[in-house]
Protein backbone atom coordinates (compact mmCIF):
# COMPACT_ATOMS: atom_id res chain seq x y z
CA UNK A 1 0.00 0.00 0.00
CA UNK A 2 1.22 3.07 -1.26
CA UNK A 3 1.94 5.91 2.07
CA UNK A 4 0.38 9.19 1.84
CA UNK A 5 2.53 11.91 2.95
CA UNK A 6 1.03 14.58 4.93
CA UNK A 7 1.18 18.27 3.63
CA UNK A 8 0.96 21.45 5.48
CA UNK A 9 -0.17 24.13 3.72
CA UNK A 10 0.50 28.10 4.11
CA UNK A 11 -1.52 30.59 1.71
CA UNK A 12 -1.57 34.32 2.01
CA UNK A 13 -1.08 37.35 0.27
CA UNK A 14 2.33 38.71 -1.04
CA UNK A 15 4.97 39.50 1.78
CA UNK A 16 2.96 37.83 4.34
CA UNK A 17 5.96 35.52 4.83
CA UNK A 18 4.56 32.14 2.91
CA UNK A 19 7.69 31.54 1.28
CA UNK A 20 10.43 32.04 4.04
CA UNK A 21 8.40 30.35 6.92
CA UNK A 22 8.00 27.53 4.21
CA UNK A 23 11.48 26.83 3.80
CA UNK A 24 12.07 27.12 7.53
CA UNK A 25 9.30 24.62 8.51
CA UNK A 26 10.40 22.43 5.73
CA UNK A 27 14.43 22.42 6.54
CA UNK A 28 13.36 21.59 9.92
CA UNK A 29 10.99 18.71 9.61
CA UNK A 30 13.44 17.23 6.40
CA UNK A 31 10.57 17.47 4.27
CA UNK A 32 9.82 18.27 0.64
CA UNK A 33 8.78 21.95 -0.40
CA UNK A 34 6.89 23.93 -3.09
CA UNK A 35 6.83 27.42 -3.56
CA UNK A 36 3.66 27.10 -5.92
CA UNK A 37 3.95 30.84 -6.85
CA UNK A 38 7.22 29.84 -8.20
CA UNK A 39 5.33 28.09 -11.23
CA UNK A 40 3.23 30.75 -12.43
CA UNK A 41 6.33 33.10 -12.14
CA UNK A 42 8.41 30.61 -14.33
CA UNK A 43 5.22 30.70 -16.77
CA UNK A 44 5.00 34.10 -16.93
CA UNK A 45 8.87 34.80 -17.59
CA UNK A 46 8.61 31.93 -20.06
CA UNK A 47 5.72 33.45 -21.35
CA UNK A 48 7.59 37.22 -21.97
CA UNK A 49 10.66 35.24 -23.42
CA UNK A 50 8.40 32.79 -26.21
CA UNK A 51 6.29 36.38 -26.74
CA UNK A 52 3.43 35.10 -25.98
CA UNK A 53 0.76 37.65 -24.62
CA UNK A 54 -0.51 36.98 -21.28
CA UNK A 55 -3.97 36.83 -22.22
CA UNK A 56 -3.65 34.18 -24.80
CA UNK A 57 -4.98 31.65 -22.64
CA UNK A 58 -4.67 28.82 -25.38
CA UNK A 59 -0.94 29.53 -25.44
CA UNK A 60 -0.42 29.60 -22.27
CA UNK A 61 -1.73 26.61 -21.55
CA UNK A 62 0.40 24.51 -23.79
CA UNK A 63 3.26 26.68 -22.55
CA UNK A 64 2.51 25.66 -18.88
CA UNK A 65 2.08 21.68 -19.38
CA UNK A 66 5.58 21.95 -21.11
CA UNK A 67 7.56 24.16 -18.84
CA UNK A 68 11.46 22.88 -18.78
CA UNK A 69 11.83 23.48 -15.20
CA UNK A 70 14.10 21.87 -12.57
CA UNK A 71 13.76 22.67 -8.70
CA UNK A 72 17.38 22.04 -7.19
CA UNK A 73 16.57 21.62 -3.49
CA UNK A 74 18.56 23.72 -0.80
CA UNK A 75 21.50 22.57 0.98
CA UNK A 76 23.29 24.19 3.91
CA UNK A 77 25.16 26.13 2.00
CA UNK A 78 23.19 26.86 -0.78
CA UNK A 79 19.61 28.82 -1.42
CA UNK A 80 17.22 26.64 -3.75
CA UNK A 81 17.69 26.92 -7.38
CA UNK A 82 15.38 26.88 -10.27
CA UNK A 83 16.21 26.31 -13.05
CA UNK A 84 14.43 26.97 -16.82
CA UNK A 85 15.06 25.85 -20.27
CA UNK A 86 18.65 25.09 -18.95
CA UNK A 87 19.36 28.84 -17.71
CA UNK A 88 19.66 29.54 -13.78
CA UNK A 89 16.54 32.14 -12.61
CA UNK A 90 16.07 31.82 -9.84
CA UNK A 91 16.48 35.75 -8.94
CA UNK A 92 15.36 37.09 -11.90
CA UNK A 93 11.46 35.61 -11.47
CA UNK A 94 11.74 37.22 -8.05
CA UNK A 95 11.06 40.84 -9.67
CA UNK A 96 7.86 42.80 -8.95
CA UNK A 97 6.74 42.75 -12.63
CA UNK A 98 6.99 38.61 -13.08
CA UNK A 99 4.91 38.73 -9.76
CA UNK A 100 2.50 40.70 -11.21
CA UNK A 101 2.88 38.39 -14.77
CA UNK A 102 2.15 35.65 -12.38
CA UNK A 103 -1.06 37.05 -11.04
CA UNK A 104 -1.96 37.39 -14.50
CA UNK A 105 -1.60 34.55 -15.77
CA UNK A 106 -3.17 32.47 -12.49
CA UNK A 107 -6.20 33.88 -12.98
CA UNK A 108 -7.07 31.89 -15.96
CA UNK A 109 -8.33 28.72 -15.26
CA UNK A 110 -6.84 26.30 -18.21
CA UNK A 111 -3.32 27.57 -16.73
CA UNK A 112 -4.20 26.41 -13.18
CA UNK A 113 -5.44 23.16 -14.54
CA UNK A 114 -2.08 22.65 -16.69
CA UNK A 115 -0.27 23.40 -13.14
CA UNK A 116 -1.83 21.00 -10.93
CA UNK A 117 -0.87 17.53 -11.57
CA UNK A 118 2.95 18.90 -11.26
CA UNK A 119 2.02 20.38 -8.37
CA UNK A 120 0.23 17.49 -6.61
CA UNK A 121 3.70 15.29 -7.61
CA UNK A 122 5.39 17.22 -4.77
CA UNK A 123 3.29 14.95 -2.37
CA UNK A 124 5.97 12.78 -1.18
CA UNK A 125 7.70 11.18 1.27
CA UNK A 126 8.32 11.66 4.40
CA UNK A 127 5.86 14.84 3.58
CA UNK A 128 5.56 18.33 1.89
CA UNK A 129 5.48 22.03 2.94
CA UNK A 130 3.44 23.89 0.23
CA UNK A 131 3.14 27.75 0.02
CA UNK A 132 1.24 29.57 -2.26
CA UNK A 133 -3.00 31.02 -2.46
CA UNK A 134 -4.99 27.92 -3.04
CA UNK A 135 -2.84 24.92 -1.50
CA UNK A 136 -5.44 24.65 1.23
CA UNK A 137 -8.69 24.93 -0.90
CA UNK A 138 -8.23 23.35 -4.44
CA UNK A 139 -4.16 21.64 -4.33
CA UNK A 140 -4.12 19.97 -1.15
CA UNK A 141 -7.68 20.02 0.04
CA UNK A 142 -6.74 16.64 2.69
CA UNK A 143 -4.18 18.88 4.41
CA UNK A 144 -4.16 17.67 7.94
CA UNK A 145 -2.14 21.41 8.70
CA UNK A 146 -3.47 24.61 6.36
CA UNK A 147 -2.22 27.89 7.76
CA UNK A 148 -3.42 31.24 6.10
CA UNK A 149 -0.76 33.36 6.81
CA UNK A 150 -2.06 37.52 6.53
CA UNK A 151 0.16 40.78 8.02
CA UNK A 152 -1.58 44.38 6.73
CA UNK A 153 -0.57 45.32 3.74
CA UNK A 154 1.15 48.41 5.12
CA UNK A 155 3.38 45.98 7.01
CA UNK A 156 3.74 43.89 3.90
CA UNK A 157 4.95 46.47 1.82
CA UNK A 158 7.37 47.27 3.89
CA UNK A 159 9.12 43.87 4.12
CA UNK A 160 9.43 43.93 0.19
CA UNK A 161 10.95 47.05 0.20
CA UNK A 162 13.44 46.12 2.73
CA UNK A 163 14.08 42.81 0.94
CA UNK A 164 14.43 44.50 -2.25
CA UNK A 165 16.48 47.80 -1.14
CA UNK A 166 19.78 47.88 -2.43
CA UNK A 167 19.68 44.87 -5.13
CA UNK A 168 16.78 46.29 -7.27
CA UNK A 169 17.31 49.83 -8.87
CA UNK A 170 13.98 52.60 -8.03
CA UNK A 171 12.38 50.69 -5.28
CA UNK A 172 10.21 52.88 -3.70
CA UNK A 173 7.67 52.43 -0.35
CA UNK A 174 4.86 53.66 -2.08
CA UNK A 175 4.84 51.95 -5.58
CA UNK A 176 5.28 49.08 -3.85
CA UNK A 177 2.34 49.43 -1.61
CA UNK A 178 0.41 49.69 -4.68
CA UNK A 179 1.33 47.22 -6.28
CA UNK A 180 0.69 45.05 -3.57
CA UNK A 181 -2.55 46.44 -3.17
CA UNK A 182 -3.28 45.78 -7.04
CA UNK A 183 -2.12 41.89 -6.64
CA UNK A 184 -4.58 41.17 -3.67
CA UNK A 185 -7.64 42.65 -5.34
CA UNK A 186 -6.41 40.80 -8.55
CA UNK A 187 -5.81 37.17 -6.24
CA UNK A 188 -8.97 37.65 -4.02
CA UNK A 189 -11.47 38.73 -7.06
CA UNK A 190 -10.66 36.22 -9.88
CA UNK A 191 -13.53 33.43 -10.29
CA UNK A 192 -10.87 30.18 -9.75
CA UNK A 193 -9.48 29.28 -6.79
CA UNK A 194 -9.39 32.61 -5.53
CA UNK A 195 -7.26 33.83 -2.79
CA UNK A 196 -9.13 32.64 0.63
CA UNK A 197 -9.07 30.93 4.09
CA UNK A 198 -10.06 27.16 3.48
CA UNK A 199 -12.78 26.27 5.85
CA UNK A 200 -10.39 24.37 8.26
CA UNK A 201 -7.46 26.73 8.26
CA UNK A 202 -5.26 28.40 11.07
CA UNK A 203 -5.23 32.21 10.32
CA UNK A 204 -2.31 33.68 11.62
CA UNK A 205 -2.00 37.57 11.48
CA UNK A 206 2.17 38.00 11.68
CA UNK A 207 1.89 42.25 11.04
CA UNK A 208 3.32 42.09 14.89
CA UNK A 209 5.22 38.74 14.78
CA UNK A 210 8.54 37.93 14.57
CA UNK A 211 9.51 35.32 11.83
CA UNK A 212 10.48 32.93 14.54
CA UNK A 213 7.34 33.33 16.26
CA UNK A 214 5.21 32.64 13.27
CA UNK A 215 7.60 29.44 12.95
CA UNK A 216 7.17 28.41 16.79
CA UNK A 217 3.25 28.90 16.28
CA UNK A 218 2.87 26.67 13.57
CA UNK A 219 5.06 24.16 15.18
CA UNK A 220 3.10 24.03 18.08
CA UNK A 221 0.25 23.72 15.65
CA UNK A 222 2.25 20.67 14.50
CA UNK A 223 2.52 19.12 17.52
CA UNK A 224 -1.23 19.17 18.88
CA UNK A 225 -1.59 17.10 15.70
CA UNK A 226 1.10 14.80 15.88
CA UNK A 227 1.72 14.63 11.93
CA UNK A 228 5.47 15.23 12.06
CA UNK A 229 6.34 11.62 13.25
N1 LIG B 1 7.13 37.94 10.50
C1 LIG B 1 8.00 38.66 9.78
N2 LIG B 1 8.54 39.78 10.30
C2 LIG B 1 9.40 40.53 9.58
N3 LIG B 1 9.81 40.24 8.32
C3 LIG B 1 9.31 39.14 7.77
C4 LIG B 1 8.38 38.30 8.44
N4 LIG B 1 8.07 37.27 7.63
C5 LIG B 1 8.76 37.47 6.49
N5 LIG B 1 9.51 38.57 6.56
C6 LIG B 1 10.38 39.13 5.51
O1 LIG B 1 9.49 39.69 4.54
C7 LIG B 1 9.98 39.47 3.22
C8 LIG B 1 8.90 38.78 2.39
O2 LIG B 1 8.72 37.45 2.89
P1 LIG B 1 8.32 36.24 1.96
O3 LIG B 1 8.53 35.00 2.74
O4 LIG B 1 8.99 36.37 0.63
O5 LIG B 1 6.74 36.51 1.78
P2 LIG B 1 5.71 35.81 0.80
O6 LIG B 1 6.29 34.48 0.37
O7 LIG B 1 4.45 35.65 1.62
O8 LIG B 1 5.52 36.76 -0.33
C9 LIG B 1 11.28 38.67 3.37
O9 LIG B 1 12.37 39.57 3.28
C10 LIG B 1 11.19 38.07 4.76
O10 LIG B 1 12.46 37.90 5.36
N1 LIG C 1 -0.85 28.78 -5.54
C1 LIG C 1 -0.67 29.95 -6.15
C2 LIG C 1 0.57 30.64 -6.06
C3 LIG C 1 0.71 31.84 -6.71
N2 LIG C 1 -0.31 32.32 -7.47
C4 LIG C 1 -0.18 33.57 -8.26
C5 LIG C 1 -0.74 34.77 -7.56
C6 LIG C 1 0.46 35.54 -7.08
O1 LIG C 1 0.22 36.94 -7.08
C7 LIG C 1 1.57 35.14 -8.06
C8 LIG C 1 2.97 35.07 -7.47
O2 LIG C 1 2.93 34.24 -6.32
P1 LIG C 1 4.10 34.20 -5.23
O3 LIG C 1 3.64 33.32 -4.11
O4 LIG C 1 5.39 33.86 -5.89
O5 LIG C 1 4.16 35.72 -4.79
P2 LIG C 1 4.60 36.35 -3.41
O6 LIG C 1 5.91 35.72 -3.02
O7 LIG C 1 3.52 36.03 -2.40
O8 LIG C 1 4.70 37.80 -3.72
O9 LIG C 1 1.20 33.83 -8.53
C9 LIG C 1 -1.52 31.65 -7.53
O10 LIG C 1 -2.45 32.12 -8.16
N3 LIG C 1 -1.66 30.47 -6.88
Amino acid sequence: MKIIAPVITIDGPSGSGKGTVAGMLAKRLGWNLLDSGALYRLLAFAAYNHGVDLTNEELLKKLAAHLDVQFIAATDGQLQRIILEGDEVSDIIRTESIGSGASQVAALPAVREALLQRQRAFQESPGLVADGRDMGTVVFPDAPLKIFLTASAEERARRRYLQLKGKVDGVSLSSLLDEIRARDERDTQRAVAPLKPAADAIQLDSTELSIDQVLERIMSEIAIRDIAG
